[in-house]
């Protein structure tokens, strides 16, 4: 068996984006073999039997016994996963009139895909460092959340850089501060070195959850630095942090969940294990999560299905997960490509085979997301034919793709997403954060705004230019320009 790994898969129906071999051959990942043929897993995916690691690695790679993606197969996995989403969620598609208020770019974790990042020793108070990123205090986060209540938002999605004057509480603060060597025993730093202080997690959740907004925050990699140095279990931690105002956390930071490449992509992360018990964590205490997976990097299509084993599995534990996003991996400006490890993020028919074996394979997630901010609007419409039915929300303000090289905008209005959907035949829904509440929209009956926030009346979103952020950003984060794809 010859293929299978993400570099061949980008050959012959990939859009002449494929990667080079460098990255899968520099670290000598296994191109895998299964004992499964193309066919059979193909069968069993139409018969809707569940699928094995082996199955989907076969449905991913259109078979592994010879290189290349084959066309004709890729669009028989493709039309199985389309019919699954009619069968099961209907002719929908959801978004979520939403916010991304990221707090703090200073992270010192040193993901090799990441470019959102800035070293967080730019940020202290007697550093003469240049860098573009930001901090927020609370008042100023509570007040970037307020003012897009008044646009109607229904949810405020948070991630960040894993500042290290970030702690829980004040009692996190003692004990981090009391370390003998903080700085390199605990990754932890006072906010008196700092230029801006964070406040802690638990004062940034006060701050952001404002008038009834949902607060979608504190990802596993966060909730890992929001018990650094302690011996606290996640349920408590994000118990905590619920008291303080979060209602559900986004389940970024897995990338693939195989340790194999963790180690080559995110070395300074939390492995596999951890990632997962903070996700169990945060569902015993009650929260929605949601579920990634960051693909097209140095991964094989065996890996992807290794991951979307342990999702599955969690989910069977949990059945907190709400949806599962694929984030096609972003490589413009990443220290990957910067050092020649890849030469591109995944092809467009690798994005379609991920969404489609996703929602093929993940029998007991009901949501798969489509990302506009990541493949455009032509591509991030094709993605929901192959699977998807959720469409993303309406952002507002987007970092983390467009500081990796991402050119596909930051804000979405209604009447382009109502436009959007409606042109490929589909009805446009209004959602919720854990899509329990939904809002069917007549294409007909506008113009469209939000209706489901705490503040939504159905006016049409307007972008507040005026204030500032302290990102150097307007209130939106963009411009009615910066907006056009
Ligand atoms: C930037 S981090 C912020 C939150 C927190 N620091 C963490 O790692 O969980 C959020 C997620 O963005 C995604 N991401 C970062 N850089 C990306 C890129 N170049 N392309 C696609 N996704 C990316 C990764 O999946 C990452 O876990
Ligand atoms: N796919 C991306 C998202 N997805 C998040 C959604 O907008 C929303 O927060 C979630 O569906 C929970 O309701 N957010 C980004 O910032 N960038 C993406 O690529
Ligand atoms: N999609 C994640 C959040 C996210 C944030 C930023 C990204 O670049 C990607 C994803 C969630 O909703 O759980
Ligand atoms: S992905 Fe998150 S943890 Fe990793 S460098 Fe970027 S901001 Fe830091």
């Amino acid at each position: 068996m010859s293929s299978g790994g993400s570099s061949d898969a980008s050959g012959s129906d990939g859009g002449g984006d494929g990667r080079s071999e460098s990255g899968a051959e520099a670290f000598d990942f296994a191109t895998p073999a299964t004992d499964q043929s193309f066919e059979n897993a193909l069968a069993k995916a139409r018969d809707g039997v569940r699928l094995t690691v082996d199955d989907a690695t076969e449905l991913l790679a259109t078979g592994t016994e010879s290189s290349g993606i084959d066309p004709v197969r890729k669009e028989a996995v493709l039309e199985a996963a389309d019919r699954r989403r009619a069968e099961e969620v209907g002719d929908e598609v959801t978004f979520v009139a939403n916010l991304n208020n990221n707090v703090t770019t200073a992270c010192n974790t040193g993901c090799l895909f990441c470019n959102f990042k800035d070293s967080a020793h730019a940020f202290e108070a007697d550093s003469d460092v240049e860098h573009a990123g930001f901090t927020k205090t609370p008042a100023e986060s509570r007040e970037i959340v307020d003012d897009a209540l008044d646009m109607g938002i229904y949810e405020v999605c948070s991630v960040s850089g894993l500042h290290p004057a970030f702690a829980l509480n004040e009692e996190h603060h003692e004990i981090l501060a009391a370390h003998d060597d903080p700085a390199s025993e605990a990754n932890y730093k006072p906010p008196e070195a700092y230029a801006t202080d964070p406040g802690t997690y638990v004062e940034q959740m006060d701050a952001m959850s404002v008038g009834g907004v949902h607060l979608h925050s504190m990802t596993p990699e966060e909730a890992y630095h929001a018990a650094r140095g302690t011996d606290w279990e996640y349920e408590a931690v994000y118990r905590e942090l619920a008291d303080a105002g979060l209602d559900s956390a986004p389940g970024t930071a897995a990338e693939i969940l195989v340790d194999e490449v963790r180690d080559v992509i995110c070395p300074g992360k939390i492995r596999t294990d951890d990632w997962v018990a903070a996700m169990e964590g945060a569902a015993a205490a009650g929260l929605d999560v949601t579920s990634t997976m960051m693909y097209g990097h140095v991964e094989t299509v065996a890996h992807r299905a290794e991951h979307l084993k342990v999702i599955r599995d969690l989910q069977d534990r949990t059945g907190a997960i709400t949806e599962f996003v694929p984030l096609s991996f972003i490589h413009q400006n990443t220290p990957l490509y910067r050092r020649g490890v890849v030469d591109s993020g995944p092809s467009r028919a690798e994005d379609e085979l991920v969404v489609a074996v996703a929602r093929l394979f993940l029998d007991n997630v009901d949501h798969v997301q489509a990302s506009w901010v990541k493949s455009g609007d032509a591509h991030g419409l094709k993605l929901l034919n192959c699977g998807a039915d959720d469409f993303m929300g309406t952002i507002l303000s987007e970092e983390i793709t467009s500081r990796a090289g991402g050119e596909y905008g930051e804000y979405r209005s209604f009447d382009d997403y109502v436009e959007m959907i409606a042109a490929i035949g589909r009805t446009p829904v209004e959602r919720s954060t854990d899509y329990r509440t939904r809002r069917r929209i007549d294409p007909d009956d506008g113009p469209h705004g939000p209706q489901l926030g705490p503040r939504a009346d159905g006016t049409p979103m307007l972008l507040d230019r005026s204030s500032g952020d302290g990102s150097g950003r307007d209130a939106a984060g963009t411009t009615p320009a910066d907006a056009d794809d």
